[in-house]
């Protein structure tokens, strides 16, 4: 296919998709999520390489059309192709999809740093809050990269699977400049795929973040065969914990009312394909973190980044003074510290102090 000569500035963006056949987009990771987005952006018309770390993946998307990994059952567009050398995916790239965990980003960028051009817009996917230094990825890219380079935060409620399938999603896409998050919005969306425009960073990011600590214990509550009354009430007092963290951290209250936030939290909670709601369901069916998190790698089953962002989570709630007890019970859960019945006869008995003020009601805080 024809190629623009150098791609990497913004202004390759305008007017996509007429141009996209002379676009070319790299992904970075194979998993089930930098499939889908390939896939996303293949059927969009623009030329798209994978970079993933295995050859044998590279060569099954190559030869077979099929990651022999990650989603398997479906077939591969044609202009999508892989490669385990980093150089040749990002030569003469317009833009890169990240698909890599949150907490193996830093890392990883560090060692791309020479290799991305500065001006190639990054499109993070990657939902959740670094365990130690509790960064999100606006923080995170910058940092690992040395420089500041164009970023923005793609998230919502898409199951990899279902953009696959191709039926209807929709998502936010967020960066500080709004003209530029119209002309990447643009460049996801296409028939079975609404993308958002959004100028809100941190609400994007918070969301997606925050309700993955949510679906741990919606999780926990349909493990331990609690009803679906207990999930709605958890995942319902959890969303507005959500919110207010997320306002206090800097996100506006109608992004959390939107896709990347209500939106996202219903279909982790409530779909049946999150991996963060099947940790959960474990736990609550009484077996232990190290047992699932094992089981999990061994089956190459996909990050659950909640299990290492409720952590952050519940530092970020203590920073900002902010009520959030279902997210200190997940917590206490994944760590050890109290199993799963025991937490959530505490929180049925807990006062009831809804007309109180937010400081009132952190002070009241159990476990803290
Ligand atoms: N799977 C889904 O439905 C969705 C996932 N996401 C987010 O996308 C991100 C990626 O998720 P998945 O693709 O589902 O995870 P996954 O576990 O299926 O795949 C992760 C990929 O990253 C690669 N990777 C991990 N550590 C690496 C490192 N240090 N260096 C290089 N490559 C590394 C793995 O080899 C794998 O290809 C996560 O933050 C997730 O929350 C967002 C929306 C939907
Ligand atoms: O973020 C997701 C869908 O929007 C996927 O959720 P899980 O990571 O829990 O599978």
């Amino acid at each position: 296919m024809k190629r623009m000569k150098s791609s990497s500035s913004m202004t390759n963006l305008l007017g996509a998709h007429q141009e996209s056949a002379e676009m070319k987009v790299t992904v970075f990771g194979s998993g089930s999520f930098g499939m889908a987005m390939a896939t996303l952006v293949a059927r969009n018309g623009f030329d798209v390489v994978v970079l993933t770390r295995r050859e044998e993946v590279a060569e099954g998307i190559n030869k077979d059309r099929r990651n022999p990994t990650h989603l398997k059952e479906f077939l591969l567009p044609e202009n999508l192709k892989a490669t385990t050398d980093a150089v040749e995916a990002l030569r003469g790239t317009s833009f890169i999809v990240h698909c890599i965990p949150l907490q193996s980003t830093k890392s990883f960028l560090e060692s791309m740093k020479d290799k991305i051009e500065p001006g190639v817009p990054i499109v993070s996917t990657s939902k959740g809050l670094h365990t130690e230094t509790l960064e999100m990825m606006h923080e995170i890219i910058p940092n690992a990269l040395g420089r500041p380079q164009p970023v923005a935060f793609l998230s919502g409620p898409t199951f990899a699977q279902d953009i696959m399938a191709n039926t209807p999603s929709g998502a936010v896409l967020a960066s500080e400049d709004i003209m530029m998050s119209q002309k990447l919005a643009h460049l996801f969306s296409g028939p079975t795929m609404r993308v958002y425009p959004s100028e809100d960073v941190i609400g994007v990011q918070v969301g997606g973040a925050l309700k993955n600590v949510i679906a741990i214990l919606a999780g926990v509550a349909e493990g331990l065969g609690l009803g679906i009354n207990a999930v709605a009430l958890l995942v319902t007092r959890g969303c507005r914990e959500m919110n207010r963290l997320a306002v206090a951290m800097g996100g506006q209250e109608h992004t959390m009312n939107g896709l990347a936030g209500i939106g996202d939290l219903m279909l982790t909670c409530l779909g049946g394909l999150s991996r963060n709601k099947r940790v959960g369901i474990e736990l609550g069916r009484g077996k232990n973190l190290e047992q699932v998190l094992k089981e999990r790698a061994e089956s190459l089953q996909g990050v659950a980044e909640g299990v290492a962002t409720t952590p952050a989570a519940v530092k970020l709630a203590t920073r900002y003074r902010i009520p959030t007890p279902i997210m200190f019970m997940a917590n206490r859960l994944l760590k050890g510290e109290d199993d799963a019945a025991n937490l959530l006869k505490d929180m049925m008995e807990a006062p009831m102090l809804d007309d109180v003020s937010l400081e009132m009601e952190f002070q009241a805080m159990k476990y803290w």
